[in-house]
């Protein structure tokens, strides 16, 4: 190579490494699908196997708070390779809904992309992937849900499964968020929702971009006697691909958590995150479809363009069908 080669290709920005995955062929397939989405290719599937790729470190020193932290779960083996397939595959939402805030009508814009897949407790999945009773494992009556659940596909299930034997604890819904950029965010909240029943086990994936994920506690009541003996900290910790957070116990009806706005060298990257969780009650499928899915379009990544695009096939058909106008999206504030 001449030296100017040399320089030129020093200066040029390196094409941007892709971690690369052999397609399955195998697919998983629902009615409520927008398209099939291929299982976990076989290479990642086995590198998954020697997960958790770190020991757990309990963070349970500060008041209520009670997390293991996996530092990665998923080796950087495979993470890589593990975001480029989600990104590639799954589909997402960006949903919109409205909120009455002392009787003004405001539409919050979710500032981040979704998807959700599973049912709660009293309901499962038959093999068909038609929605059975729990208890009877007779078909769900048509009238249980207004949303329509879908089952987690082979993918996120495989995950699950390695999630579940790590923890000892059981998950029926897998929530996706992707944080196209540093601009998007998820704010200060907590999972303590009724329907997720007291003290949630919740373990939460990162995949792609470093993020950081703060966390603090809620106001303590000055009258609360005695005063703790040691005021709780701001937690920050930053996700890097791979790593899991499982967050127990009192941490959900105690601790507020969030994924800021951020700026910075990561800040154009994107990032993935899985949460696994487990709906005790019929409230829990609502609220999760509602917040996560709604009724808007179809996002897909666009590997061309590298960014999320609306996936026309939808459209397409519902011009065949001469149009359907979106129904609009009430409800809570999600957090
Ligand atoms: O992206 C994250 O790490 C957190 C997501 C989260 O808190 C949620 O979906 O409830
Ligand atoms: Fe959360």
């Amino acid at each position: 190579m001449s030296k100017r080669g040399a320089l030129d290709s020093f200066f040029k920005p390196a094409a941007p490494k892709k971690a690369k995955y052999e397609a399955s062929t195998e697919k998983s397939v629902h009615a409520t699908y927008p398209y099939a989405v291929p299982h976990l290719p076989a290479s990642i599937t086995e590198s998954l196997q020697f997960s958790p790729s770190e020991e757990g470190k309990v963070m349970n020193e500060q008041l209520d708070l009670d997390l293991v932290y996996y530092q990665p779960y998923v080796s950087p083996a495979v993470s890589g390779s593990m975001f480029e397939f989600l990104r590639q595959e799954l589909f997402f939402y960006r949903v919109q809904y409205k909120i009455n805030r002392g009787g003004v009508q405001t539409v919050i814009n979710t500032p981040r992309f979704t998807t959700v897949f599973g049912v709660d407790a009293t309901s499962k999945f038959g093999d068909g992937g038609m929605v059975l009773d729990a208890k009877t494992g007779k078909k769900a009556e048509a009238s249980r849900y207004k949303c329509k659940p879908r089952p987690i596909p082979q993918c996120l299930d495989v995950l699950r499964r390695m999630t579940e034997a790590t923890t000892g604890e059981a998950f029926n819904f897998c929530l996706v968020n992707y944080y196209a950029n540093g601009q998007d965010s998820i704010s200060y909240h907590s999972d303590d929702e009724r329907f997720l029943g007291p003290d949630p086990a919740i373990a939460s994936f990162s995949f792609g971009a470093k993020r950081d994920f703060l966390m603090k506690h809620k106001p303590i009541p000055p009258s609360t006697s005695p005063a703790p003996q040691l005021e709780p900290k701001p937690v920050k910790l930053q996700l890097g691909s791979g790593d899991m957070v499982l967050m127990r116990g009192k941490t959900q009806s105690n601790w507020l958590h969030s994924i800021p706005k951020r700026a910075g060298p990561e800040a154009h990257k994107g990032r993935i995150n899985i949460t696994f969780r487990k709906a005790m009650v019929k409230a829990g499928t609502e609220n999760y479809y509602q917040y996560n899915v709604g009724t808007g379009g179809v996002y897909r990544w666009d590997s061309k363009e590298e960014k999320m695009a609306a996936w026309l096939q939808d459209k397409i058909a519902d011009s065949a069908k001469g149009g359907e106008k979106d129904e609009q999206n009430t409800g809570k504030e999600q957090s």
